[in-house]
């Protein structure tokens, strides 16, 4: 899964490499939760959600399968459409 990772140069690999971390910037408040919600409707829709936190304009997002206690390729997914819900708002 670690070469998979390495296609999403933005995104962080735990230390245990059992999960990857990215912060998203916008704008402001609307931005970053309007990213929020449509990431939730592709999270919803893959059965795969992420561990996020919003503060104001900041979203830090944490993505893991709980089911292995590790990465699989839908967390490679995910963080693939929320790169792409992203530059739709210019993060
Ligand atoms: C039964 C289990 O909760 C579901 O299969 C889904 C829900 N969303 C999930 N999200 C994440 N990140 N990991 C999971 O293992 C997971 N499992």
């Amino acid at each position: 899964m670690d070469q998979g990772v390495a296609e999403l140069p933005d995104w962080s690999l735990r230390d245990d490499h059992t999960a990857i971390t990215r912060t998203f910037t916008f704008r402001n408040f609307s931005e970053a939760f309007g990213f929020m919600a449509e990431c939730a409707l592709v999270a919803e829709r893959m059965n795969h959600h992420p561990e996020w936190f919003n503060v104001y304009s900041r979203v830090e997002v944490l993505l893991t399968t709980h089911d292995v206690s590790g990465l699989t390729a839908l967390d490679l997914k995910l963080a693939r459409a929320m790169d792409r819900a992203a530059a739709r708002r210019g993060d």
